[in-house]
């Protein structure tokens, strides 16, 4: 090649930007310059203990394996040499002979005719073999090709960009790296301060509230159609707020409407509007909830009393997005997410015809179930607490807490209205009580006797007492191991241990220091 064609090829390499397209140019220019068929490019791993391939072009000569590896501790092949040296190697058809422990080697060069050389050539930078070049070439251009000052300085251009690519992609890996731990530990950040402010406004720490919270700021990145299944009271419309809430329509209105407490009548207007003069009453034109949604989200509380022929129109408007106003000509279009709540079996509802099947898995895209309060009894206390800080906020009050025997009694109820029922309890409570004061026993309203469960007590004890010899210490035993017993039900919590035994806190844990219990 002309020192001008050298130039020529020596600027190619400098426009490539990426690796991959810098050493398909080395390779065109030895192919269509050189006219070099076979050759591959190797380059150390990053641990730098083996060789492996690059680039590699085959007219059959050099049978190249792509998978093949080459160690550079291994000297039973010659291009552990090249690396150690930095210097060329030629090996002719009769001194590839000698070279024969290597199978891969033995299986690269197996190719290779009579009349042509294998030439490995080290590409040096910074005194630094950065790369091997192996090349299949006749006999007669060998000598030419290593004593070529414009190949060498070729060569020498091709590994600098190599170098300057490597580092330049290993920098871009980095920062991208890095600014993607940045964003997982920036959304990590931003859950776990949505958990927090979820759990001031869904209170609970029983296992059940924390997957609640959980599936809420799950869906609530999602459009995806939720349904709210669980018992009246237990917090359904909250847990419908809180995805609105969390969700990226958090800005836009929520709307929200029970369909059992509004007449079948009045629903589809109060849903889709209606225009003036639409029906007899209709004065003037109304906007419709749906329409009222339009972006936010729409809250349908006790979905399951939703009359039939209203729940097929339901369906079209979630499907299409698309409505018509009752008496209107035109059909509008309302893009909102749809929360629907029920306390009843909607499944059982459908199976008994009386929902339709269609809407309910359309609405069932997202289902979530809310415990009832005596599913996680254990959250009593945190819920009495809440409930008067609310009414202490509300009604400038200070009072300062309830009393054991108060939670005593209030842990003995069946709670058939949920949180609102527990809500209303503690309400009445402190209405009842003095400005300073804690919420007494009398303070609470009186319960049904059918809405007192058995919180556990041990009513019977079996076992042979013929051997007690001494009443104390089998008295003592006992006690240590019904301790035990309960220390070990409730993970070592001593206030829920006491509680679960009537007795105060700290009378239990004056027990436990008299009977050495140290759990
Ligand atoms: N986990 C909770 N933490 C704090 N307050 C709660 C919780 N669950 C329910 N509440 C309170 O209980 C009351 C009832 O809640 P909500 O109206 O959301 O229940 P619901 O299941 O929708 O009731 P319904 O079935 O009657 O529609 C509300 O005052 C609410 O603030």
């Amino acid at each position: 090649m002309t020192s001008k064609q050298w130039l020529e090829q020596t600027s190619s390499l400098l426009e490539c930007t990426q690796k991959h397209e810098l050493t398909a140019q080395l390779m065109e220019t030895l192919q269509q310059q050189l006219g070099l068929s076979d050759c591959v490019l190797l380059v150390p791993s990053v641990d730098g203990r083996r060789l492996i391939l690059s680039q590699f072009r085959s007219d059959n000569c050099l049978k190249v394996d792509p998978q093949a590896e080459w160690d550079v501790t291994d000297f039973s092949h010659p291009f552990a040499h090249v690396l150690q040296t930095g210097k060329p190697m030629v090996l002719d058809y009769f001194s590839l002979a000698y070279w024969r422990e290597e199978v891969k080697f033995v299986q690269l060069v197996s190719g290779l005719p009579q009349e042509i050389n294998l030439l490995m050539f080290p590409l040096i930078q910074d005194r630094h073999v950065s790369g091997l070049l192996i090349f299949a070439v006749s006999v007669a251009d060998t000598k030419e090709m290593l004593q070529d000052q414009q190949w060498q300085h070729y060569c020498g251009v091709f590994m600098r960009h190599w170098q300057l690519l490597s580092t330049v992609a290993s920098q871009s890996g980095q920062a991208s790296f890095l600014a993607d731990s940045l964003s997982q530990a920036k959304d990590e950040i931003r859950h776990q301060k949505s958990l927090k402010a979820l759990s001031q406004v869904l209170v609970g720490e029983a296992d059940k509230m924390y997957k609640l919270r959980g599936e809420i700021l799950r869906v609530s990145g999602t459009d995806l159609s939720v349904m709210v299944q669980g018992a009246t009271g237990t917090g359904k419309e909250l847990v419908a707020k809180a995805i609105h809430d969390h969700s990226l329509r958090h800005d836009e209105p929520f709307v929200a409407i029970n369909c059992a407490a509004i007449p079948e009548n009045l629903l589809e207007s109060e849903l889709f509007g209606y225009e003036k003069g639409a029906f007899s009453g209709a004065h003037a034109k109304k906007r419709g909830l749906i329409a009222q949604a339009d972006k936010g989200t729409l809250f349908l509380d006790e979905i399951g009393d939703m009359p039939l022929n209203l729940q097929s129109k339901l369906l079209r408007v979630l499907e299409s997005g698309h409505f018509r106003a009752l008496g209107a000509s035109k059909e509008e279009h309302s893009n909102f997410r749809l929360v629907a709540a029920t306390h009843v079996n909607l499944k059982q509802r459908v199976d008994d015809g009386e929902f339709r099947r269609d809407l309910y898995y359309r609405l069932c895209q997202f289902p979530i179930h809310v415990p009832a309060l005596n599913e996680r009894l254990d959250d009593l206390s945190l819920l009495v607490n809440h409930f008067i800080n609310g009414f202490n906020r509300h009604h400038r009050r200070e009072i300062t807490g309830v009393r054991y025997e108060t939670l005593l009694k209030l842990k003995r109820h069946s709670y058939p209205g949920n949180v609102r029922e527990l809500r209303n309890i503690i309400e009445y409570a402190c209405a009842l009580t003095s400005h300073h004061g804690e919420l007494e026993v009398s303070a609470l309203p009186e319960f049904e006797s059918a809405e007192l469960i058995d919180i556990g007590c041990i009513s019977s004890v079996e076992g042979d007492f013929g051997d007690i010899e001494d009443l104390r210490l089998a008295v003592a035993e006992f006690e240590r191991q019904v301790i035990r017993d309960r220390l070990d039900k409730f993970k070592g919590d001593r206030a829920k241990a006491a509680m679960s035994l009537g007795m105060p806190k700290r009378t239990f844990s004056h027990k436990c220091l008299k009977l050495e219990i140290n759990e």
